[in-house]
């Protein structure tokens, strides 16, 4: 199939080369026109903007918007909302808010634009691992595009089949599922970033009690130098905490185990804070993922003004001095 791709940051470049890979064929664009150059080649046709790129399209077109959510990505939809014709297809595959989603599907719906969320993992790994692909939109467009999507998805690969699967759709095991209507898919993806940050703070948690069983806090006789890269390593064998995310940080630890390069400051996307915000529109105790989109805020500011009027607090009612 054919395909236009706009944004090739680390995910739309990598699509772009897993899916020519495959055979099929794209028409690719980006703000940058070095990075445009750099991807021509075999199969990948370079646009100078929007207007070019959906030109050079056959009919009918289908466009996957791959840049960062937000504004950016609002100006590219309501751009080819105006550049695309009834019959054609715009794919979202970031990580925008599933609210927008519900409202760009509508508002190309009267333009007779298909418009189809696809939530898109596997971050700068998709291109050897494939990506998961969590699909949102109407489901006869879905079908039409298998195609692309099922070049995308990683396959089956080595993972054992799940038993009592036999009669469900194939695709599932395959690594992409069609979620539901408009913002369906998004939404599903949301929650995967959610349930990520859980078990990134999880495992960092984790981490920093052993480490810091050898702090003199600790009694001498259950004092422990533990080793963290060893650790990682080990559970990544057998152990009931084995997951991907365990084989980053065993990777992490292994290249530097006193993670050096990294601040400690931890930015957020959105999609735990939506997750979160949605916990609370349905009344779900997310305890967790609140928690773990706390802990990143708070890894900003050590010195929030919460904190200093918790000392002065302790000052003021017991005479409690700051360690200096
Ligand atoms: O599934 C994935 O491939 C990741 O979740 C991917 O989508 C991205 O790395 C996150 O957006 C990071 O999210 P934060 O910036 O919120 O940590």
């Amino acid at each position: 199939m054919q395909l236009g791709m706009i944004g090739l940051g680390r995910m739309g470049g990598n699509i772009v080369r897993r899916l020519t890979r495959a055979g099929h064929e794209c028409v690719v664009f980006d703000q940058n026109p070095a990075t445009v150059k750099s991807l021509v080649g075999d199969r990948i046709h370079g646009g100078s903007n929007l207007p070019d790129l959906v030109k050079r399209l056959a009919k009918p077109r289908t466009v996957w918007v791959m840049l960062p959510a937000g504004e950016i990505t609002e100006q590219t939809v309501n751009e080819l909302g105006s550049l695309l014709e009834k019959g054609d297809t715009i794919i979202d595959g970031g990580n925008a808010f599933f609210h927008d989603d519900v409202r760009r599907a509508r508002a190309m719906k009267d333009k007779g634009i298909h418009y189809i969320d696809c939530g898109t993992s596997g971050g700068v790994w998709g291109l050897e691992r494939g990506y998961c692909l969590m699909i949102g939109g109407e489901k006869e467009v879905v079908d039409r595009l298998d195609p692309i999507f099922g070049a995308l998805a990683p396959g089956t690969g080595s993972i054992e089949r799940t038993p009592g699967r036999e009669k469900r759709d194939p695709r599932v095991e395959r690594g992409y599922l069609y979620c539901g209507p408009s913002g369906a898919g998004r939404f599903v993806k949301m929650v995967h970033n959610g349930i990520e940050y859980g078990i990134m703070q999880a495992y960092a948690e984790g981490f920093e009690i052993m480490q810091k069983a050898a702090s003199k806090e600790v009694p001498a006789e259950r004092r422990y130098q533990l080793d963290l890269a060893d650790i990682a390593e080990v559970w990544r064998r057998g152990s009931v905490i084995s997951s991907w995310l365990l084989d980053l940080t065993a990777m992490s630890l292994a290249q530097d185990p006193t993670l050096a390069n990294f601040s400690g400051v931890v930015e957020d996307s959105g999609e735990g804070r939506w997750t979160v915000n949605a916990a609370v529109e349905e009344a779900v105790p997310a305890d967790v993922l609140s928690a773990a989109l706390y802990a990143r805020f708070r890894s900003r500011d050590p010195h929030a003004t919460a904190n200093k009027l918790l000392s002065a607090m302790r000052h003021a009612f017991g005479g409690h001095i700051e360690p200096k």
